[in-house]
């Protein structure tokens, strides 16, 4: 039999104060059914009354299939709940439910209210019963709980109990400033429910000492049931309770799985690493590599001990199946790497070569040796697979560059501006055809350069139509005179939507660029099953 374990998520609100986010009504609809899909219990919408999109969020039903949750303060010191204007936007607000922000340590009361104990407690009684006689569920987050509980257990836990007392049905122990350990999370947690019942607190903790979750799973443990956290970890400073690792945890880890439910379901978690891109793609953020569970890296492996034993079974280097959170496995080719990884990567790419031959191994040789010079084919997968495909002899001789010439000119015109332009001359063989020369002018020599090159392959310019150069990296890998460039191209096939990475290495930036560009129209003509 398993006990119920509430979710609320403050993304929209907590999430909100995040450093660089600013979400539309827009943003926050699409977000806020997302969240609903997931199987999210609370989902906060942000506070009426502090901005115009919040307002609005709450200025109608808004049909979000969870309970939806209006922040704001309890009533100010001095006035009265009837006579308090940000009190009466929460409780004019549609909301289902509304979740009050209440001091609860002393310190904070007599410095940032700047008035008395008993009158925060006033407030905190008389918010919940305005809520309450609204007929709102009602939530009270009690501020910088634990570490008001520090300073004075005592009137912690009366901030806490008059919620409770009043009817709150969650009392949310909040760790504010994030400087609170998971031992003293425990221990605190365990006294309060001595005076508040487990089933009707809540844990929101912050993630200033990378203990965003192990704080709120501590909490559970000493008896809370219900967690606030955001998706991605977004919220003040530096961030709340990351719900993408805190759901995937609590669902797949036995110690919590067998004891709760929370109500997201087998398919809600298989679609977790997808929520997660899109609000990084809402954010225009990249999103966070090696974040857990749902990172791009989360399952790669480069090791190649790892390698060989992940294709015996993937069990062994897993904690979880990325299936089961909507991600992917895959292992890389690096000099980290053994035969294992080359043999996955191969056969990834649908190359079957048997595991005793001994090109393998000559072709992880080449791999190191190359990456030792500068080489990164674990960003560059498809310079690898063109890197392969020529030492097993698979590649047509597609295109032979007989010479190429780029020529910056910067001089000041007859206006007496100053001018640049980038001219770049390519001359290619293509079978046996007659030579072709093209030329191009670019904003600059790789730009020219990518124009040129593509103006006319001959009888392969309808391959790489569709084809564009849509990022461009540099990393210059030791300075001084001896400097080596490392160029890795981004190219996007329009027509299929494909991706791909390419990597150009020397010691002049415009032939690291060459190699970048001619590895990717090679694989894009392989890719397109070009023939010689
Ligand atoms: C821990 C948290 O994350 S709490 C949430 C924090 N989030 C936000 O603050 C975002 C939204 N906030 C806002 O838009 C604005 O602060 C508003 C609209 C709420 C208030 O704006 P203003 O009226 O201009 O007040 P301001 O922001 O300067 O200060 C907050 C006031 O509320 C009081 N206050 C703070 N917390 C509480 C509380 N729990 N109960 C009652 N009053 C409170 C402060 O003492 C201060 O009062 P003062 O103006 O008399 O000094
Ligand atoms: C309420 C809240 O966001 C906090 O105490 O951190």
């Amino acid at each position: 039999m398993t006990e119920r374990l509430y979710l609320f998520d403050t993304t929209l609100r907590d999430g909100a104060q995040t450093n660089g986010v600013d979400f539309t009504l827009a943003d926050k609809l699409v977000i806020a059914r997302m969240l609903a899909e997931l199987g999210i219990d609370y989902i906060e919408g942000g506070y009426p009354g502090a901005n115009p999109t919040d307002t609005e969020l709450f200025g109608e039903d808004r049909g979000i299939a969870a309970t939806f949750t209006a922040f704001g303060m309890t009533r100010r010191p001095g006035r009265s709940a009837s006579n308090d204007p940000g009190l009466a936007m929460l409780l004019d607000a549609h909301a289902d439910a509304i979740c009050f922000v209440a001091k609860s340590w002393d310190y904070h009361v007599r410095v940032a209210l700047e008035t008395t104990l008993e009158e925060n407690l006033a407030s905190i009684r008389d918010s919940v019963q305005a809520a309450r006689a609204r007929g709102r569920e009602v939530l009270v987050d009690c501020e910088h709980f634990f570490d008001g509980y520090k300073a004075n257990p005592d009137y912690a836990l009366a901030c806490a109990e008059t919620a409770y007392r009043e009817g709150a049905r969650w009392v949310v122990l909040c760790d504010t400033n994030g400087g609170t350990l998971p031992n003293e999370i425990e221990r605190i947690v365990a006294e309060v429910t001595k005076r508040v019942p487990g089933d009707r607190l809540g844990i929101h903790a912050h993630n200033d000492t990378e203990h965003g979750v192990a704080n709120s799973l501590a909490a559970v443990r000493a008896g809370v049931r219900q967690i606030q956290g955001t998706l991605n970890g977004l919220g003040e400073r530096c961030g709340n309770a990351n719900l993408m690792s805190l759901i995937p945890t609590l669902r797949l880890k036995r110690e919590f799985a067998d004891r709760f439910d929370v109500g997201v379901s087998d398919a809600a978690l298989a679609s977790l690493t997808r929520v997660s891109r899109k609000l990084d793609e809402m954010l225009n953020r990249s999103p966070d590599r090696h974040a857990p569970y749902v990172g791009p890296s989360a399952f790669v492996t480069k090791a190649g001990i790892h390698a060989s034993a992940i294709l015996k079974d993937p069990a062994t280097y897993e904690h979880v199946r990325p299936e089961t959170v909507g991600n992917r496995r895959d292992v890389l080719v690096s000099d980290q790497g053994g035969r294992s990884n080359v043999l996955a990567e191969l056969a990834r790419v649908g190359l079957t070569v048997d595991k005793d031959d001994p090109r393998i191994g000559g072709l992880l040789d080449v791999v190191k040796e190359r990456e030792a010079i500068g080489y990164a084919y674990e960003s560059a997968p498809a310079s690898f697979e063109l890197l392969a495909r020529r030492m097993l002899g698979t590649v047509p001789d597609y295109v032979e560059v007989i010479k190429f010439d780029v020529n910056v000119e910067h001089r000041i015109n007859a206006l007496g501006q100053r001018v640049t332009a980038t001219v770049a001359v390519v001359k290619v063989k293509v079978g046996d055809d007659e030579p072709l020369i093209s030329a191009a002018e670019g904003i600059g020599p790789v730009h020219a350069l990518d124009l040129a090159l593509r103006k006319d392959l001959g009888r392969y310019q309808d391959y790489i139509r569709s084809l564009s150069l849509t990022d461009y990296r540099v990393r210059i890998l030791n300075g001084g005179t001896e400097a080596v460039t490392r160029v890795l191209i981004e190219s996007t096939d329009a027509d299929t939507g494909d991706t791909w990475t390419t990597v150009g290495v020397s010691p002049n930036i415009i032939d690291a660029s060459f190699q970048a560009l001619m590895d990717s129209i090679v694989y894009k003509l392989i890719r397109s099953g070009a023939t010689a």
